[in-house]
């Protein structure tokens, strides 16, 4: 995709790290406005060749003060004033923009974390859509503030703790909001059936907490971190401060795509896709094919280090399904004969990488002698988060996949590498890549698919991936696992869900003999778009949604609950004391029901798969952890 060929204005996001810098892309999208997001340190000519309307400087972990923290290239801001581009900083940046214009960016005599009460002092810019004196609640996370602004800024809105909130110099078009305004909530990617509802009276009064607040959010659930207007606040600054231009819709991004890729392969040329079965191949491909017709030529690469009968399923649904021409190579000799002995996880992922890369020049060199043309295109469901992993910014201490562990499409890829890449989703998120797949009738059980990494079981299994029958072991419990999970009906509310074979004998007993067998862990993730996740901690019991209102009633009068709650868990959501009037807000959980999916899922495991007499659960998050386990 060409940025340039995009028709809506472009907001540019200089990253200096923030955990929540890809959520500022993905809300600025969300209003069809195009927004792409570059290293902080990017030098100038890489900003100004975007032509951006609007930058936003991002937040991030370092002080303005520390010698090493990052900041924006010399020029930038005479740049943006003389061709009247908008600046608006978010937290650190906003302190960038202050200390680089000259004001004071001091430790703040009390930090401020979390939820926090903000007032409008001043009605213009951002805040034009207020009043002086409206209030809001928003989300903060700094320890630095503004002490003294630089000539011509003003403060528009402080804390309840009187330190700044918001700033801006209208006339130079620079802006800066203190607290986080793209923290707002979305709905989770779990439903609300089974995110919401808890276990534990902590989870329960958590749930409780959230269903106060009236919003159920995606990676903060029942903390309240989120700036419940911030969305709000970025639609008035973009449309109604800047005079964006929105026109960012999937089905011209499909368009755009359709030309890219005709201007890119002549018309005599072929093309080899790299067709897994996930959401990403399967959507580039339909692409493409979109794009050139039966010049498309698939492959489906048997690495040996498939699912349960992965390759059979696989090769059904390509056929049944999607009527896009797939040959099936089975190259799992070769695989697993290079892979014998090797443990280092990132040896693993670079043998990988090459091998994927010889089997489809392999591919091509036959495709040669039966077309007379050798294929010179390679195309691959590459990513946006891969890309923008790809530059972090100097020492952000952010989870980088690239830097930390080398997906083998990526930085796998041998760098003789003949063909050419074409990767038309490497500007989009996957739930962008979804929706494309949506336009282009993909059919849904592709598109729900959870993502299988390309390197497959060999990331799953610790360490030497042939010894012994650590492969087929951990195709048993991800089948067991992965089934019982389709049959709670809650697969399509996990990011991603799998089994890890750990390289560790414990000692059981089992039909009253000692065992000393392997242990197996389980790992289920929510996240977004990969980059960060939470572990689906409401596991151990799930339950029912119920919307209506609060009553003052005993908490187990079940006469205004509908459904009827099979067990009601540790009481009830908070009633009001005796004699205070009943409480009415709208609620969406209460209550939860008795179940015992783990302990099912766990005796399945240990009755069926020989070999294993243990089975944990992965309960950490990313950060710190990432998601696969090598
Ligand atoms: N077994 C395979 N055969 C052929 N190509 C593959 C295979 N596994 C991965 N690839 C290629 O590597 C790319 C990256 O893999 P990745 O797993 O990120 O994407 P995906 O499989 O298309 O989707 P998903 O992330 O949903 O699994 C794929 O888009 C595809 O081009
Ligand atoms: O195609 C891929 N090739 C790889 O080498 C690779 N490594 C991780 N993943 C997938 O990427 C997402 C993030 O994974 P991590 O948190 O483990 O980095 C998760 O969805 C992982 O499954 C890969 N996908
Ligand atoms: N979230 C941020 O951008 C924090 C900025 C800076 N590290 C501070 O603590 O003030
Ligand atoms: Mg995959």
């Amino acid at each position: 995709m060409d940025p340039k060929a995009v028709k809506s204005d472009l907001v540019l996001i200089l990253d200096f790290g923030s955990q929540y810098t890809h959520l500022i892309t993905r809300r600025i999208r969300a209003l069809s406005v195009f927004s792409l997001c570059i290293s902080g340190t990017s030098p100038l000519s890489s900003i100004t060749s975007l032509n951006p309307k609007v930058v936003i400087l991002s937040g991030g972990p370092h002080s303005v003060h520390s010698n090493d923290s990052p900041s924006f290239a010399d020029g930038f801001v005479d740049w943006a004033q003389s061709n009247g581009v908008f600046v608006l900083g978010i937290c650190y940046g906003l302190q960038l923009l202050v200390q680089r214009l000259g004001g004071e960016v001091r430790v703040g005599e009390k930090q401020e974390y979390g939820r926090m009460d903000i007032e409008v002092e001043k009605n213009c810019g951002i805040f034009g859509g207020k009043k002086v004196g409206d209030k809001q609640v928003v989300w903060m996370s700094h320890g630095d503030e503004a002490a003294r602004l630089p000539d011509g800024f003003e403060v528009v809105a402080r804390s309840q703790q009187g330190a700044v909130a918001a700033v801006e110099d209208g006339d130079r078009k620079f802006y800066g909001l203190q607290y986080h305004p793209e923290s707002e909530g979305t709905p989770g990617s779990l439903n609300q059936t089974f995110r919401v509802a808890a276990h534990s009276m902590l989870a329960l009064g958590r749930a409780w907490e959230t269903a106060l607040s009236g919003d159920n959010t995606f990676g903060c659930w029942g903390l309240v971190t989120h700036s419940p207007e911030g969305m709000e606040t970025l639609r008035y600054f973009l449309f109604d401060v800047c005079g964006v231009n929105a026109g960012w819709k999937m089905e011209d991004v499909m368009d755009e795509e359709i030309e890219v890729i005709n201007n890119t392969v002549a018309p005599d040329d072929h093309v080899i896709c790299a067709l897994s079965g996930g959401v990403d191949s399967t959507v580039a491909a339909t692409l493409v094919h979109k794009a050139i017709g039966d010049r498309l030529h698939c492959v489906f690469v048997d690495n040996g280090l498939l699912r349960y009968k992965e390759r059979e399923r696989v090769m059904e649904t390509f056929e049944r399904d999607l009527h896009l021409p797939v040959t099936c190579v089975d190259a799992s000799e070769q695989f697993l004969s290079k892979l014998k002995g090797v443990v280092d996880p990132e040896m693993k992922r670079k043998i990988i990488g090459k091998e994927f890369i010889c089997i489809f020049d392999a591919f091509a060199h036959e495709l040669e002698q039966k077309l007379g043309k050798k294929p010179a295109f390679l195309v691959q469901g590459t990513l946006y988060p891969d890309v923008i992993e790809s530059c972090p910014p100097p020492g952000s201490g952010r989870t980088h996949s690239h830097t930390i562990k080398s997906h083998h499409n990526v930085g796998g890829l041998p760098k003789d590498m003949k063909l050419k890449l074409i990767e038309p989703l490497k500007l989009l998120f996957k739930d962008e890549v979804r929706q494309l797949g949506r336009i282009l009738k993909v059919p849904e059980p592709f598109l729900k698919r959870h993502p299988f990494p390309g390197p497959g079981l060999a990331v799953r299994v610790l360490g030497d991936v042939t010894e012994g029958n650590a492969l087929d072991i951990v195709r048993q419990v991800d089948e067991i696992f992965i089934q019982s999970i389709k049959d709670a009906g809650i697969y399509d509310s996990i990011w991603q869900a799998f089994a890890v074979f750990l390289p560790v004998k414990s000692v059981g007993v089992q039909g009253d003999q000692r065992t000393h067998s392997y242990v197996v862990t389980l790992r289920a993730v929510t996240s977004q778009d990969g980059m960060t996740a939470d572990w689906v901690e409401e596991f151990g019991a799930w339950g029912e949604v119920v919307e209506g209102e609060i009553y003052n009633t005993a908490p187990d009068d079940s006469s205004v609950l509908s459904p009827t709650p099979a067990t009601l868990l540790n009481g009830s959501p908070p009633c009001p004391n005796q004699g205070e009037p009943p409480i009415s807000t709208s609620y969406s959980t209460v209550y939860c029901f008795e179940n015992s999916f783990l302990k099912e899922v766990s005796q399945k495991i240990c009755n069926n798969v020989r070999g294993v007499n243990r089975v944990t659960l992965d309960i950490t998050s990313k950060p710190p952890s990432t998601i696969e386990w090598e």
